[in-house]
């Protein structure tokens, strides 16, 4: 039955839209990131996007993992997560994430990760 692939438009429940390009034959896949959310004053950039997915072919429903490297703070988040097809047939990606900002020093490192959960569904 219908596999779920990881490219092409994706849209979270933060409002977060992201795009991510062919999964190559090794798995592999960049993109960009359009957060709808920051933890900072600044202006929100278009970031990119690199991971990887299980082996293509194989899979149904790949695992897969994606680091974004923010361009408008010293920051970077990894997604992990997995790609499922719902009920009605649908894709769904279920992911969790770590941020890690920059701290000035190695007494502020326990404060410096946040963890989180994200739901991903494609945009039409
Ligand atoms: O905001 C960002 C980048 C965008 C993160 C968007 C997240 S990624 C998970 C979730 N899913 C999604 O779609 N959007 C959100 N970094 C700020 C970190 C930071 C915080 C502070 N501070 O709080 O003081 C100071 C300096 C800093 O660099």
């Amino acid at each position: 039955d219908k596999k779920c692939v990881l490219s092409g438009s994706w849209r979270n429940e933060l409002g977060s839209n992201m795009t991510i390009s062919a999964v190559n034959a090794e798995g592999g896949f960049s993109g960009s990131y359009l957060t709808a959310v920051t933890a900072t004053n600044k202006r929100i950039l278009v970031s990119p996007l690199k991971g990887s997915q299980n082996h293509k072919s194989q899979r149904k429903q790949p695992t897969f993992g994606f680091t974004v490297s923010w361009t408008f703070s010293n920051s970077v988040t990894v997604f992990v997560g997995q790609c499922f097809m719902d009920d009605n047939g649908e894709e769904i990606l279920k992911t969790m994430w770590l941020l890690r900002q920059e701290v000035r020093s190695p007494g502020a490192d326990w404060k410096a990760t946040r963890v989180g959960t994200n739901v991903f569904t494609r945009i039409k």
